[in-house]
């Protein structure tokens, strides 16, 4: 762990959830495919559940709760919420009650089917997007405390300052794994949903001048509107460890295909291609469609001789979206 980071973080509370670094993984069929250097960073081994980021996110927001004296968490998504689902899984294993607020249809595969069978509370609401649910988890928290009870809400995706510190935490692992295995990245990719992971990247970087040029895929909302999410919320957790930087804008680029959840039968091909040549798996929602943009990208030289790819988990989407899938490629 790079030092500095480490004793940026040392005042912060953190449950321990990820016993274990996140392995860096050389990509030899894809790496010849594209002409350059592609590795991977396994943060789908985060090793709680599902693993993906939000277990980094949550190390420092459950933390918070259990410091804050929480006994309740509440959170929300999509039904298919990787986030909503790993919270969940998280707050029980330490002891704590859990809400889930969350929109769609009540189908149960994937991370829904994952919620049912862990007997996980869930209140479903017909809601276009997912932060049309804030004013009703807020209405959960108030009935909470009107029985007596401590509740904490966490934000969607975890995107807040506090969340985004797990992937501060992460450059500050990354960055002793890169000495040790004398490797240096000219570019780090990863899915921007909610854009705390990419915020938490960027402003890791600046903290331990490793420079390496960030750079998100926008699975869902793209743009200025965007980039400008992921600097701000990358300044107000450099305020919230009390120190100053200069952060440059990171490249985001747009691979939603349309729509966020969309799924499409190029990403459908891109998780056979990966899965068959490297025998990793990614999903339709955002590591798929990440990837795919890291594809293009390098085939185009923008992406430097040699790329990391932050694997960010969401397999459940998998078996959330497997018929469309399976459809799109004329299997069924
Ligand atoms: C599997 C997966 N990868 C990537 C992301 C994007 O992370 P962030 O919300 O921090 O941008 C999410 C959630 O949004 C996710 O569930
Ligand atoms: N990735 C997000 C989830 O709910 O899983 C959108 C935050």
């Amino acid at each position: 762990m790079h030092p500095k980071i480490r004793a940026l973080l040392a005042k912060f509370p953190r449950v321990e959830l990820i016993p274990w670094e996140t392995p860096i993984q050389y990509l030899p069929k894809i790496s010849e495919m594209l002409g350059v250097e592609v590795y991977v960073k396994r943060d789908d081994l985060t090793g709680l559940g599902i693993g993906g980021n939000k277990v980094r996110k949550l190390e420092f927001l459950l933390g918070d709760a259990l410091a804050k004296g929480a006994d309740t968490i509440i959170t929300m998504g999509a039904v298919h919420s990787n986030h909503a689902f790993v919270t969940a899984l998280a707050a029980k294993k330490l002891g704590l009650d859990v809400v889930l607020v969350l929109r769609g249809k009540e189908t149960i595969k994937g991370n829904y089917l994952l919620d049912k069978l862990m007997g996980i509370e869930t209140r479903v609401y017909d809601v276009e997007k997912t932060p049309d649910l804030i004013p009703y988890a807020e209405e959960v928290a108030k009935e909470l405390e009107e029985q007596g009870k401590r509740p904490y809400i966490i934000p969607i995706g975890g995107a807040s300052p506090v969340g985004t510190l797990g992937y501060v935490r992460m450059i500050g692992e990354l960055s002793t794994q890169m000495m040790s295995l004398g490797l240096k990245f000219d570019t780090i990719v990863d899915a921007v949903g909610s854009g705390g992971t990419l915020a938490g990247i960027l402003l890791g970087l600046e903290l331990t001048k490793l420079e390496v040029d960030p750079v998100g895929m926008a699975v869902g909302i793209f743009g200025e509107k965007m980039t400008q999410k992921v600097v701000d919320l990358a300044k107000e957790t450099a305020k919230l460890l009390g120190v100053s930087v200069e952060l440059k804008e990171p490249r985001i680029h747009d691979y939603s295909f349309g729509a966020y959840g969309k799924i499409v039968r190029e990403v459908a091909e891109l998780i056979r291609l990966v899965g068959t040549k490297e025998g990793i798996l990614l999903d339709p929602v955002y590591t798929g469609k990440a990837f795919y943009g890291l594809m293009d990208l390098a085939r185009k030289g923008e992406l430097g001789e040699r790329i990391l790819f932050i694997h960010t988990g969401g397999m459940p989407g998998i078996f959330h979206y497997g018929e469309d899938m399976l459809r799109l490629l004329n299997l069924q």
